[in-house]
C-alpha cells in the first residue's frame, strides 16, 4: 500500500498525461465508426477501446494501492477514487472483447434497422418512421410503425441483451458492486438514490394522472371507444412518438382551446429557409448572449450535422462528443428543420457548453457534477427558448400577446414534452436494475416491461406481446446500453436551475414566461458550476446555484400550476376517473 500523498500526486500527473491520449483516440476511432458505419471501422473502434481498457486496468489497479484516508487533499482522494471504477474493463480479455462485440452488435442493429412497405421502400426510423409515428392519425398506419420497428429491432436484440446482462454483472462484481444496476447508481453518491427518486415521482404523480386522463378523453374523442377505453390504459402507438415518451406531436388532438391554436413554429421555420447551420449558429448565440463560450473552429467543421447524403450507413440517433484535447467539440445529429430538432440542439449545445467550461480540469473531472447535471443544463435553456417571449423576440412568433386561454394551450404544449416524459424517464431504468439484480428473469423480460408501461405510464401494447418480443430493445438507450435515470433527475432538475437563473435575471411574472436570454448575471450563476464539472460532490453543485442541497419539484409545480388548476377543472367537469382501473387487475396482453 502506498501512503504518500505525493507518490499519488505524481501517479495521477502520469494518468493524466496518457489518459487525454487515449481518450481522445478513442473518441476518434467512435466517431468515425458512427459516422460511417463500415468494417474496417468498427475494427479500428474495437481497437482503440479495448486500449482505453488496458489503461483503465493498469490506473485503475495501482489507484487502489494507495491509503486515502490520511491524505489532505481532497481532489487527489476523490481523483483516485473515480479512478477505481474500471467498469467493463475488469473484464478478462476474452469477455471484453465478446461484450464490446455484442454492444457493437446493438447499437448497430438500431442504428440500421428499417421497416419496409410491401412492395414499395424501407424506411429508417429518422426521419421516415418518426414522421409517421408524429403526423399520421390512421391507427393502422401508426400501428404498422409501430409493430414493424419492434420486429425490426426488438425481436433481433433479445439473445444478444441477455448475454450483455450476464457480462455487464460480471464486470459490475469486478468492480466492487452487486451488479450493473448499483454501478450506474453509484455516479449519484447517495446511499438513498431509490427512495428519493420514488418520492420525487409521487410528488409528481398527479399531474401525470390529470395529463394522462384528459389526453385519453382526447383521444377517445377521435379514435373511438372501439380504440380508446376512458377508464383504461392507453394505446402505446397513438400518442405521437415511437416510444409514447413525448405527446408533443398530438398537441392538435388534445388542444385546450382549438379555436386559438398557436402558431406552428416549423412552418414559419421553413418560410424563413432555415437551414441546420443556422439552427446551430442561433443556439451557439443563446449561450453567447449570456456571456458563456462560443463554439470552437472545429466545432463547425468536424460536427455532422445532416444525415450524409452519400449513402453511407451513420448512426442518426443525436450526440454530443468532448475529444478530450480542450480544442475538439461536436455534435452529430440528422437534423431536420423543424422546431423540435431545433430545441432537441439547445439540448445537444448544453452539453458543449459543459465541456467548454470544465475543458481545463483533470480529464478525471470533465463530466457533469452528476449526469443528471448534465442533462438540465441543455434542458433548461430550451425552457427559455421554447418560451413565448423568446421565440417572439427570435423572430419565430408573430402575434404579440398571450391571453390566459393561450396561456393554458401554451402550457400543455410544454406539458406534452415534459410531463408525459415523467413515468417514461422513471421507468426505463427501473426496468434495468430490476434485470440487473435479476428481480426481473430473462424469461419474462417483455411482460415485466408491459408490466412497468402500464402501471407507471398507463399504455398497453395494440397487438399481443409474446417473449419472442424485446420491446425495451427498440428504444435506442438500451439497444446502446446508455442509462437513463439521469433525464428523470434532469426533469425535476432544469425546473430547479431555470427558476434560479431567471431570478438571477431578474425576471418578475410567471415562471413559464421567462427568458434569461442575454442575462448576463445568469450566464455567469451557471458558469460558475459548469467550471467545476464533476470535481465537487453535486450537492455542493447545486447550492451554489439555487441555494438548496436537495432536488425539489417545487419549480416545475410552479412553472405547471396553471395548467394543473385547469386539468382538475377539466377533468372534474368530464367526470374523469384519474388511472386506468378497468386494467388493473388483468395482465396487460394488450388493449
Ligand atoms: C457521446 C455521447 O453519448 N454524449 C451524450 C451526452 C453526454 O453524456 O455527454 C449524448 O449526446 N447523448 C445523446 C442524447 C441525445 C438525446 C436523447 O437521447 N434524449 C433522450 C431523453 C430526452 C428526451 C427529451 C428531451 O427534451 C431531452 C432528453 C431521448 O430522446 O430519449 C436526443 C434528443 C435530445 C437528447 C443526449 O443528448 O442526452
Ligand atoms: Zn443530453
Amino acid at each position: 500500500k502506498f501512503y504518500n500523498e505525493t507518490v499519488a500526486k505524481a501517479f495521477l500527473q502520469f494518468y493524466e498525461h496518457t489518459a487525454h491520449i487515449v481518450w481522445n483516440q478513442f473518441m476518434e476511432a467512435t466517431w468515425n465508426y458512427v459516422t460511417n458505419i463500415t468494417k474496417k471501422n468498427r475494427e479500428e473502434m474495437l481497437h482503440k477501446d479495448s486500449e482505453r481498457s488496458q489503461h483503465m486496468l493498469y490506473f485503475g489497479t495501482r489507484a487502489r494501492l494507495f491509503k486515502t484516508s490520511r491524505f489532505h487533499d481532497a481532489a487527489v482522494k476523490r481523483m483516485l477514487s473515480k479512478l477505481q471504477n474500471i467498469d467493463k474493463a475488469a473484464l478478462p480479455q476474452d469477455e471484453l472483447r465478446e461484450y464490446n462485440n455484442l454492444l457493437a452488435y446493438m447499437e448497430t442493429t438500431y442504428s440500421m434497422a428499417q421497416v419496409c412497405l410491401n412492395e414499395g421502400p424501407c424506411l429508417p426510423l429518422e426521419p421516415d418512421l418518426q414522421e409517421v409515428m408524429a403526423t399520421s392519425r390512421d391507427q393502422k398506419e401508426l400501428l404498422w410503425a409501430w409493430q414493424g420497428w419492434r420486429d425490426a429491432v426488438g425481436r433481433q436484440l433479445r439473445i444478444t441483451f441477455e448475454r450483455y446482462v450476464q457480462l455487464s454483472n460480471k464486470a459490475a462484481k469486478l468492480n466492487g458492486y452487486k451488479d450493473m444496476g448499483a454501478l450506474w447508481r453509484s455516479k449519484y453518491e447517495s446511499d438513498s438514490l431509490e427512495q428519493d427518486l420514488e418520492q420525487l415521482y409521487q410528488e409528481l404523480q398527479p399531474l401525470y394522472l390529470n395529463l394522462h386522463a384528459y389526453v385519453r378523453r382526447a383521444l377517445h374523442r377521435h379514435y373511438g371507444p372501439e380504440l380508446i377505453d376512458p377508464r383504461g390504459p392507453i394505446p402505446a402507438h397513438l400518442l405521437g412518438n415511437m416510444w409514447a415518451q413525448s405527446w408533443v406531436n398530438i398537441l392538435d388532438l388534445v388542444l385546450p382551446f382549438p379555436r386559438k391554436p398557436p402558431e406552428d413554429i416549423t412552418k414559419i421555420m421553413k418560410s424563413q429557409h432555415w437551414k441546420p447551420s443556422k439552427m446551430f449558429e442561433e443556439a451557439d448565440k443563446f449561450f453567447t448572449s449570456l456571456g458563456l463560450l462560443s463554439t470552437p473552429p472545429d466545432f463547425w467543421k468536424k460536427s455532422m450535422m445532416e444525415r450524409p447524403a452519400d449513402g453511407r450507413e451513420v448512426e442518426c440517433h443525436a450526440s454530443a462528443w468532448d475529444f478530450y484535447n480542450g480544442k475538439d467539440f461536436r455534435i452529430k445529429k440528422c437534423t431536420e428543420v423543424t422546431i423540435e430538432d431545433l430545441l432537441s440542439i439547445f439540448h445537444q449545445m448544453g452539453h458543449i457548453q459543459y465541456f467548454l467550461q470544465y475543458k481545463n480540469l483533470s480529464v478525471i473531472f470533465r463530466a457533469g457534477a452528476n449526469p443528471a447535471f448534465e442533462e438540465a443544463v441543455g434542458s433548461m435553456i430550451t425552457l427559455s427558448a421554447s418560451s413565448h417571449k423568446h421565440l417572439l423576440n427570435r423572430g419565430l412568433l408573430s402575434h404579440q400577446h398571450q391571453d390566459s386561454e393561450e396561456e393554458v394551450n401554451f402550457l400543455m404544449g410544454i406539458a406534452l414534452e415534459k410531463i408525459a416524459f415523467i413515468p417514461f424517464a422513471y421507468l426505463m431504468d427501473l426496468f434495468r436494475w430490476k434485470v440487473f439484480d435479476g428481480t426481473i428473469r430473462k424469461d419474462t423480460y417483455n411482460q415485466e416491461w408491459w408490466n412497468l408501461r402500464l402501471k407507471y405510464q398507463g399504455l398497453c401494447p395494440p397487438v399481443p406481446r409474446t417473449e419472442e418480443d424485446f420491446d425495451p430493445g427498440a428504444k435506442f438507450h438500451i439497444s446502446a446500453s446508455m442509462p437513463y435515470i439521469r433525464y428523470f433527475i434532469s426533469l425535476v432538475l432544469q425546473f430547479q436551475f431555470h427558476e434560479a437563473l431567471c431570478k438571477a435575471s431578474g425576471h418578475m411574472g410567471p415562471l413559464h414566461q421567462c427568458d434569461i436570454y442575454n442575462s448576463k448575471t445568469a450566464g455567469k450563476l451557471l458558469e460558475d458550476i459548469l467550471k467545476l464539472g464533476s470535481s465537487k460532490p453535486w450537492p455542493e453543485v447545486l447550492q451554489k446555484i439555487t441555494g438548496q442541497t436537495e432536488v425539489s419539484t417545487k419549480a416545475l409545480m410552479t412553472y405547471f400550476k396553471p395548467l394543473l388548476n385547469w386539468l382538475v377543472t377539466e377533468n372534474v367537469r368530464q367526470g374523469e376517473i384519474l388511472g386506468w382501473p378497468d386494467f388493473s387487475w388483468l395482465p396487460p396482453s394488450f388493449c
